[in-house]
């Protein structure tokens, strides 16, 4: 992996831009895109800038089961609201959460990932070491999958809802097997609560127990983290 140290997450997306240009420079044509507020800068970063993406395609890690892609909550919506809306690819998916037919959907899902293999797809990581919706846990073998949030991640992401009971307990995922095909991850982390999760990651031994440790396995991962997510890094990792 390799690893960049940076200030803070507005630093962390101007380094996530450099990373997205240089792959749209040499030729991606697929990008795996990620929700939360993590990419929230890179997204900044790259609306302001002139790459274009009209040619391009997208397509999304998760979706909450349940909700409609106009909900302020859902993931289609935040992409809409924090890309897409400013530069728009000429198809982007992202998995139907209004679907209730969870075998259909999680297949139809992996035909899109099988039909765009994906060129860069940044990630962002849960406490808990979560990539996507794969909670502790998860089998990596599987591709997408409809999967039961764990109470740390409701917890976690109760800050975007009124209040805990409105968050979704159900969401479809890009699987570890999914995103393991993707040919270069970014992962990005900001935050000191995100420390342990970033260390067992880097350093710790490879397990369902933390899905982000899996990407130990793949060749070519960019880690971009700021200092505080760091902090709990060991002298030979810095
Ligand atoms: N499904 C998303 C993940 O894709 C995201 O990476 C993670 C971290 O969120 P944040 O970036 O807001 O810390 O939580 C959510 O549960």
């Amino acid at each position: 992996m390799n690893v960049i140290i940076v200030k803070d997450r507005t630093e962390g997306g101007q380094k996530g831009f450099q990373v997205f240009k240089e792959a749209y420079q040499n030729g991606a044509k697929v990008f795996g895109l990620a929700t939360g507020s993590t990419p929230v800068t890179t997204y900044e970063e790259l609306t302001k800038s002139n790459l274009d993406f009209s040619q391009m395609t997208s397509v999304n890690l998760d979706e909450y089961v349940g909700l409609a892609p106009d909900h302020p909550q859902s993931y289609h919506y935040f992409m809409q609201k924090h890309l897409f809306d400013q530069k728009p690819f000429a198809h982007s998916y992202v998995p139907d959460g209004l679907n209730s037919d969870a075998a259909a959907e999680t297949a139809r899902y992996d035909q899109v990932i099988a039909d765009n293999p994906i060129d860069l797809q940044i990630l962002g990581l849960g406490q808990n070491g979560h990539i996507g919706f794969n909670e502790p846990g998860t089998d990596p073998a599987l591709g997408t999958h409809k999967v039961q949030l764990t109470e740390s991640t409701i917890k976690a992401n109760a800050r975007f809802f009124d209040n805990e009971n409105e968050v979704p307990r159900y969401a479809y995922s890009m699987g570890i097997k999914s995103i393991m095909t993707s040919k270069h991850v970014l992962l990005e982390a900001f935050g000191e609560e995100k420390a342990d999760a970033v260390k067992a990651m880097i350093e710790g031994p490879v397990t369902t127990d933390l899905p982000a440790s899996f990407l130990q396995n793949h060749g070519h991962v960019t880690v971009i983290i700021d200092e505080a997510a760091a902090s709990k890094l060991s002298q030979a990792t810095l």
